[in-house]
């Protein structure tokens, strides 16, 4: 048996799909494969470290805290905007010393990196195995990353005269002109963490493969215009790699769960419109009210999981409402008590995969958009951060399989700009109008509904992701 090291960055949207990930190579082989996942926990909680209290290690399947201690990880998260590397390169001795250890008892057959990890491939190099990527965005977004590496690596382009600007761009993973509006900031800025943040994908040139949480039947147009582009090493599209093992119960106590279901199962099928932004996603007081006057006015079903924002200009996570009246219009939980719900963190993939919830307003992280596919629930578009516009581009533009409340919304993390938009109650109700049209008229739905089927079967047995496993493990085995 040999062993194949994972190193997933852990932050929520990371670190889940890296695990089911493992979990799936090891469903497929049970003879050649045993995996270990090193865990390097974030000085952040980004919603993951209970996550990682509940792994348990399992004969074929370890995983092996290579955390810093608190003091040194939180001494990279206040030191400098590159803290991410740095905090990454520090682990670079505990990963050397794991894998000089488990040499002595068996073989290591290769990394499996997180995109933002590249820098362990000097490790692979030194042992002398294969480095695979393991891309949990897009193939889209993956191909926008390249552009922009042969953009200001080889061209040595200026990026940052984009920022803010209405180009658009022509790049070959999108069929359309690629708005610059929604390219992620970081992407074009010139400042350390962006260059080394290209570092980083320059070096995917270097891997073996690059494994991509989609699937053909999704995103032909982009994987095709990546495999065509032979800048790149084989990709494996190997999604939707998501945990249906309804992953929000590592958040959530049991009763809250359970009295979610409970109001779930109270209301009729596609009835109710879910919001939730992901494990870093929070709203000000007056953006709040805005949403909540949409939603008593739209008079349809909600569940909304609303979450305190950190205090401006710190980089930290969302926590909850003590009491949701402090941020509320008043009188609005007793006026909506009829027909909606407030929660804090919510069981997403439990709730997705309700026969009531009829629609989702998301932050467009792609596991939410996948699990949302997944369970042919169509999606109103909330981009905040990191990739997501574009993701919204992607599904609005692209695919078809999503109504727009916004596309470029910028959230304000950093405290940079003056003014913050503000989407108004009447954009939001509109947008929810046309996203819970049941009939068949409407056209999103359809269109999700068709992914849907197509979803299910890639992952199963002869389907394109199944087969794209099939060869990675190949791959693999026949390289150990
Ligand atoms: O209240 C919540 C919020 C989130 N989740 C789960 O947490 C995950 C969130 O993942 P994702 O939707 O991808 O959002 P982020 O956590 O924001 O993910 C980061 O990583 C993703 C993959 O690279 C990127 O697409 C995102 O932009 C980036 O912010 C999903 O599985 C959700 O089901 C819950 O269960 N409950």
């Amino acid at each position: 048996m040999k062993e194949l090291i994972f190193i997933p960055l852990a932050g929520l949207g990371h670190l889940v799909s890296a695990i089911e990930f493992a979990k799936q190579i090891l469903n497929r082989d049970e003879e050649n494969l045993s995996i270990s996942v090193l865990i390097m926990k974030l000085p952040l909680d980004y919603g993951v470290q209970n996550f990682i209290q509940s792994l348990n290690s399992q004969p074929r399947l370890k995983f092996i805290d290579i955390s810093l201690d608190e003091k040194t990880s939180s001494g990279y998260l206040n030191s400098h905007e590159t803290f991410l590397y740095d905090f990454i390169d520090g682990h670079k001795p505990r990963v050397r010393e794991y894998v000089h250890n488990i040499s002595k008892t068996s073989s290591c057959s290769g990394f499996i990196l997180d995109m933002f990890c590249t820098s362990m491939i000097d490790i692979a190099n030194e042992f002398n195995v294969p480095s695979y990527i393991y891309f949990a965005s897009n193939a889209a977004f993956l191909g926008l990353c390249l552009h922009f590496e042969t953009l200001r690596n080889e061209k040595k382009l200026d990026t940052s005269k984009y920022m803010n600007s209405d180009e658009e761009l022509w790049i070959t993973s999108f069929k359309n002109l690629c708005p610059t509006k929604v390219v992620p900031e970081h992407l074009l800025d010139t400042r350390l963490a962006s260059t080394m943040f290209f570092d980083g994908i320059r070096r995917f040139k270097e891997t073996r493969g690059i494994i991509v949480n989609t699937f053909f039947e999704l995103e032909s147009f982009s994987l095709q215009a990546l495999s065509d582009s032979k800048m790149v090493p084989k990709i494996y599209p190997v999604g939707p790699v998501v945990s249906f093992e309804k992953s929000g119960h590592f958040r959530n106590n049991l009763l809250e769960t359970q009295s979610i279901i409970k109001w779930l199962d109270d209301q009729e099928d596609s009835s109710v419109v879910f919001l939730c932004f992901g494990s870093m996603g929070s709203f000000e007081a007056e953006q709040i009210r805005e949403i909540a006057t949409a939603l008593e006015h739209f008079g349809h079903r909600f569940l909304w999981s609303l979450r305190k924002s950190p205090p401006k200009g710190k980089i930290d996570i969302p926590t909850s409402y003590n009491n949701y009246e402090e941020v509320l219009p008043e009188g609005f939980l007793e006026r909506t008590k009829g027909f909606g719900k407030i929660i804090g963190w919510a069981p997403q993939v439990t709730i997705l995969s309700h026969p009531s919830i009829g629609g989702f307003v998301s932050h467009c992280g792609w596991n939410s958009i996948l699990e949302s596919v997944h369970f042919g629930v169509p999606i109103a578009t909330w981009p905040l951060y990191a990739e997501q516009q574009m993701n919204a581009f992607l599904l609005l533009k692209e695919l078809g399989l999503a109504e727009e409340i916004k596309m470029d919304y910028v959230v304000d993390f950093e405290g940079k700009h003056n003014q913050v938009d503000i989407v108004s109650a009447q954009e939001i109700e509109g947008c929810l109008l046309r996203l819970m049209v049941k009939s068949e008229e409407n056209e999103v739905r359809k269109k999700v509904k068709e992914m849907k089927e197509k979803s299910r079967v890639a992952m199963e047995e002869g389907g394109s992701s199944y087969n794209s496993l099939g060869l990675l493990i190949k791959d693999v085995i026949t390289n150990i």
